[in-house]
This record gives C-alpha cells, structure tokens and sequence, in this order.
C-alpha cells in the first residue's frame, strides 16, 4: 500500500492524517501565489492569510477544489463554511460531483436551525444549519480555506453530528500550526483533517 502522507513538499509533511490523499505540487504552487499575508489584520497581532488571490485563479481554484475532497471515499455532500469556505466547499462539491451544505453565519438562516457559539482568534461567532437540508446519515467532508484556533470547525462538526450527518472528513487548505487547531479538532472527531498547506 502506498504512503498516503509522504510528499515532496516538506511543508506538507504532517499536515494530513489518516489515509487521505496529500496535494500534488500543482496544488501547493497554486496556493503559494494566491495568497497574501497582512500583519495586524483585522487587529494587531493577527498576521492574516487572504486566499482571494487562489479564488481568482480559475486553473488554481479547480486543481485545490479537487485536491480537498480527494482520498475520503463515497460522500454525499460537501459543507463549506461561511463566507471563504463558500468558495471552496462550492468548487469541490462541483469537484466531486456532489452538492454543497451551507454551513451559514447566524441569523441568515430562516425557521428553525441547530446553532453552535465558538471563538475565533480574532472575536466570536455562531453558525447554523437546517437540520432537513440532508437526509440521516448523509456522509459529509467539511471544507474551509483555514484551521487557526479550530474553532470554526469544531462547531460545525458539532452541527453535523447534531444534525444527524456523518463527518468523514475535514478539508482545509491552510492549517496555522502555531495555534493548535488540529488537536481541538481532532478531539471532537474520529474523522481524518487534511491540510493542503501548513504554514
Ligand atoms: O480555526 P479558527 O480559529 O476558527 O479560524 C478559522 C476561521 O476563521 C476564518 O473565518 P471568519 O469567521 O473570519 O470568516 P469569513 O470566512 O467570513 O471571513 C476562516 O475563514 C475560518 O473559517
Ligand atoms: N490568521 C488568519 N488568517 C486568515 N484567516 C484566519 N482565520 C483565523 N485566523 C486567521
């Protein structure tokens, strides 16, 4: 069986866990030139990674939309969470030839809705989902353009498994290893967390 975690680029290297795909270099090269870094934005401190750049880029956009739900097996939806993982979660449900869950900032939401508070490293939030958007059961990968604190995530499986859906997999491109999201995320789920990219 092949080593499913070895890469050539050692950026790469322990970015991912269990049996899911690594990014291929045209993946990792796209990401690399369309990205910005901002110090103090939003505030001072944070040094912010932009991906609008990779969003622009439409050779770009698909090979890191492919490459995020690669090596999860059969699912049914891609979630992608408000607003950059919109982007993402679009292009890889397309991808994958599924349809995507929007995992929406709360109160945009009408009727009834599940609802989970988190911190970010730059404030706090809540998202929401409507519990009938997917059947029981429904296998679901999870894709954002960053893991930071892991908040954001965490919630959002939190909604998944409330929700009764299935997380077999989380997706991002950026993982900010400094603030040790992926244990947070990791202790909420069974499921694998693939980075394409840890900065
Ligand atoms: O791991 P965490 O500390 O939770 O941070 C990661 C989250 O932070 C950003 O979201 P933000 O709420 O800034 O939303 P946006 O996509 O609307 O810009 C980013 O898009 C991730 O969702
Ligand atoms: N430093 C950062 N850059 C971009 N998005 C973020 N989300 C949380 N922290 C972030």
């Amino acid at each position: 069986m092949p080593d499913l975690n070895a890469s050539a680029d050692p950026s790469v290297s322990g970015s991912t866990s269990g049996a899911v795909a690594v990014p291929g270099a045209d993946a990792i090269a796209a990401i690399r030139s369309g990205m910005t870094e901002t110090p103090d934005f939003p505030s001072e401190g944070i040094l912010f990674r932009d991906l609008s750049g990779l969003f622009a880029d439409a050779a770009g956009l698909r090979t890191v939309a492919s490459a995020l739900v690669e090596g999860f097996g059969p699912i049914d939806a891609v979630a992608g969470v408000e607003a950059r993982g919109f982007v993402l979660g679009a292009a890889a449900a397309v991808a994958s030839g599924n349809g995507m869950l929007a995992v929406r900032k709360a109160g945009k939401l009408p009727g009834e809705v599940l609802n989970e508070s988190y911190a970010l490293e730059y404030g706090s939030a809540s998202l929401e989902v409507h519990p009938s958007t997917l059947p029981q059961g429904a296998r679901v990968v999870i894709v954002d353009d960053v893991l930071a604190t892991g908040g954001t995530l965490t919630a959002t499986i939190r909604l998944m498994e409330r929700a009764g859906w299935d997380v077999v997999g989380v997706a991002v491109v950026l993982e900010l290893v400094d603030l040790g999201g992926r244990a947070v995320v990791e202790a909420v789920t069974s499921a694998p967390v693939k980075a394409l990219l840890a900065l």
